[in-house]
């Protein structure tokens, strides 16, 4: 569906108005203490009532992920919650007390002409079938009559069609009316909520993304997101609501039709038969579904087997991993563990009780009520006031009650789910960065005249569900503009260094000073626009060579001049110019199947290109030096960045980096932090931090260490 320009720019002005009712939410872990809690360093500040208030609608999610019988396990996200009594009063607390009402106040106020117009036309529409079935009877009766008296006329027969015709002309007329209506108001509330939802992840950083319960609240909201494109596991989104008020109000008509025909004290019987025939159903389903009426909540054992299952099929499908895959002749065990992880997973939604499948299925309800709805029939036509049209209308009216019913049950249950979902939703909107400072502690950063000044005392850092710190006691300073080289054996902690460094990863204990200010009370935003990396693990886009190197500095991406400046200063001209459509070529990505659209696969759209491993690395490190050459940034920090690249364009690289850090006139103006296993490369460096158990083991000049004559000296004569 295509809404027009205007639509969408007027929609983006809302959604950033909107922004106020969401407030800043801090998770705790129910398993680690408090993993988004605030810096330590910093003050802690008492919890104010209103930021209590404001995580009431998170609690209620949380509470609502318990399994009853297991203390301390929760259901995988997505798993239906069963519908029970406390699960109700959660949803009620997430309904209410929570900012899901201010939520759909939000979808409301998108739109809210289309959306008023949307209700009140599933409300008449609602109202078609019992007046569709009373027109009919009323024909019946005209018809039944007119033979009856003698007077039947084609002409009278004709009248009566035609006025049937145009009643359902107008029907259609209002359906086509409400559908076109009811999507545009579904496009611009899908649109504000994959937006949202957007707008809020590209900015949650690593620690806060490496939290599981805060994972477990993003698919969920996923899945809520989802329900809008009708995608969401068959779940209902906010403005599907609509339909459980007009199933009610088409229940209601009927049943005031069958009141209404079986008014009078002579069919009081009649009238009780009829509901018990209408009400069977329903009490037979609730009694089927309290045994079945959700997903079975897995335990640890079949939730790990549930993802087993589906690792293994992601396995068997993968291209990336096929080479590996036919190589170490993987196939087998990819079945025998898909096999055994499916039997468990399928063995735990099976049915607990036999009465399930076998009783209630065999029950063949459709007979049973049409044999309990007889009785009334004859009853009635015992009255003398009973006409044909009565008897047509009365069993279609009871036959829509127990249709329409099921629908309102089933609906119902989707709506109870889904509420949980939007709760997910609105928690995860409130979820603030874990590496963002309090506005109260936040400090700018203030650039010095020749780079970045760090001090590092008693650092320590333990990635989440480690039992060994990756980081220990580290210490050192750097003055400003001056170059380090960390070098080490593999998984000594240099990479994780980096990654503090650059305030990627929180670190647990210790102080990290920038240019003398606590690191953490940065804005992790405005210290990037400082600094420019190549990472060990660095990105290879799924795009062209323009944009690859384009994004180092976005800004900049149109400029066709600096982007060309970088891949010259990275020595990667002359790969660009063997590349068929020059920096217009699209990069074949490892490990990213693309979405086809149809019409893409045109023969005049360009295939995508392959690149070697020392090619990749030029193409990152040209979109590092996009950045780096820009005035405002500090710090080069370089991880690894030419491990893949012969030795001979590894010095230029090293000559460049050195000539981006300096004026022409030799004064450094940027401070260099690179990572490397080239020793001979470290002797570059004005200090070399040599690492040893995720520990700075030594530190000093290259001459100082190897007159040391430890670790480094050691490491140094290994390598040449
Ligand atoms: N995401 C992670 N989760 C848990 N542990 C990690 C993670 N990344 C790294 N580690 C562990 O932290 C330690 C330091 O890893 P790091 O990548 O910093 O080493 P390194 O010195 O850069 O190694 P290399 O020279 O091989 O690149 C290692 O023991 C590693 O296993």
């Amino acid at each position: 569906m295509h809404l027009p320009t205007s639509h969408y720019s007027n929609m983006c002005q809302r959604l950033s108005s909107h922004m106020l009712f969401f407030t800043d939410l801090h998770i705790p872990s129910p398993s680690r203490p408090s993993p988004l809690c605030r810096p330590q360093l910093l003050k802690e500040k008492k919890e104010k009532p209103r930021e209590r208030e404001s995580r009431s609608g998170y609690d209620a999610w949380l509470a609502s992920r318990e399994v009853p019988s297991q203390k301390g396990a929760y259901l995988i996200a997505g798993a239906q919650r069963p519908l029970n009594l406390a699960n109700a009063r959660l949803a009620y607390r997430c309904l209410v007390e929570d900012s899901a009402l201010s939520f759909f106040q939000v979808l409301w106020g998108l739109n809210p002409v289309r959306t008023t117009l949307m209700m009140s036309l599933n409300i008449v529409r609602s109202l078609f079938p019992a007046f569709r079935g009373y027109s009919q009877a009323l024909i019946i009766d005209e018809l039944h009559s007119l033979i009856a008296s003698g007077s039947f006329t084609w002409f009278r027969l004709l009248c009566l069609v035609s006025t049937e015709m145009l009643r359902r002309v107008v029907e259609g007329l209002l359906d086509s009316l409400a559908f076109s209506n009811e999507n545009v108001v579904l496009g611009s509330a899908r649109f504000f909520v994959e937006h949202q939802q957007l707008e809020h992840r590209v900015r949650l950083d690593i620690p806060t993304l490496a939290d599981p319960v805060v994972r477990d609240l993003l698919q969920e909201s996923d899945l809520f997101a989802r329900s809008f494109n009708g995608s969401g596991f068959g779940l209902l989104s906010p403005l599907d609501f609509v339909h459980v008020l007009s199933l009610a109000t088409e229940i209601i008509s009927h049943i005031w039709l069958v009141i209404s025909l079986t008014r009078g004290a002579t069919h009081i019987g009649v009238l009780l038969i009829s509901i018990f025939s209408t009400m069977l159903p329903l009490l037979l389903t609730r009694c089927n579904f309290s045994q079945r009426q959700s997903d079975p909540p897995y335990n640890a054992y079949e939730a790990r087997a549930a993802a087993r299952h589906e690792r293994m099929r992601n396995l068997a499908y993968s291209e990336t991993h096929r080479p590996e895959i036919v190589l170490f002749g993987l196939g087998d065990w990819i079945l025998k563990s898909w096999a055994s992880a499916r039997k468990i997973v399928l063995a735990s939604e099976q049915p607990q009780s036999l009465l399930d499948s076998s009783f209630f299925a065999r029950l063949n309800f459709p007979d049973l009520l049409f044999a309990l709805q007889n009785i009334p029939l004859v009853l009635l036509m015992q009255s003398s006031s009973t006409t044909l049209g009565s008897l047509t209308l009365y069993r279609s009216s009871i036959q829509s009650v127990v249709y329409a019913c099921g629908n309102l049950v089933t609906t119902a249950r989707m709506a109870f789910q889904g509420i949980f979902l939007m709760s997910a939703f609105c928690a995860s909107m409130k979820l603030k960065p874990r590496l963002q400072p309090q506005d109260q502690d936040l400090v700018v950063y203030e650039s010095l005249p020749a780079g970045i000044r760090i001090d590092v005392r008693g650092l320590s850092y333990t990635y989440p569900g480690s039992s060994e710190a990756a980081l220990k006691d580290i210490n050192f300073s750097l003055a400003a503009g001056e170059t380090l080289a960390i070098v080490g054996y593999n998984g000594s902690g240099k990479s994780t260094l980096a990654r503090v460094l650059l305030r990627i990863v929180e670190f647990d204990k210790g102080i990290l000073q920038i240019n003398g200010v606590d690191i953490r009370r940065y804005n992790p935003d405005e210290y990037h626009k400082h600094i420019s990396a190549v990472f060990q693990g660095f990105s290879k886009f799924n795009a062209t060579v323009k944009e690859n190197v384009g994004l180092g500095h976005v800004d900049k991406l149109g400029q066709r001049s600096a982007i060309e400046k970088a891949i010259h200063l990275a020595e990667a001209d002359t790969l660009v110019a063997l590349l068929p459509h020059g920096i217009q070529t699209m990069l074949e990505t490892p490990g990213f199947e693309s979405v086809s659209y149809p019409g893409m696969n045109n023969p005049t759209s360009p295939p995508h290109h392959g690149l070697s491993g020392g090619e990749w690395q030029r193409i990152a490190i040209a979109r590092a030096f996009m950045r780096a050459v820009q005035p405002e940034v500090d710090l080069l920090l370089f991880d690894e960045p030419t491990s893949s690249l012969d030795a001979r364009a590894q010095n230029q690289i090293f000559d460049t980096i050195e000539k981006i850090s300096r004026t022409p006139s030799g004064e450094r103006t940027k401070s260099v932090i690179f990572i490397t296993h080239r020793l001979s490369t470290a002797r570059r460096a004005d200090k070399i931090a040599m690492m040893e158990n995720g520990t700075i083991s030594e530190f000093g000049t290259h001459q100082e260490l190897i007159k040391r004559n430890g670790s480094y000296a050691a490491l140094y004569r290994a390598s040449v």
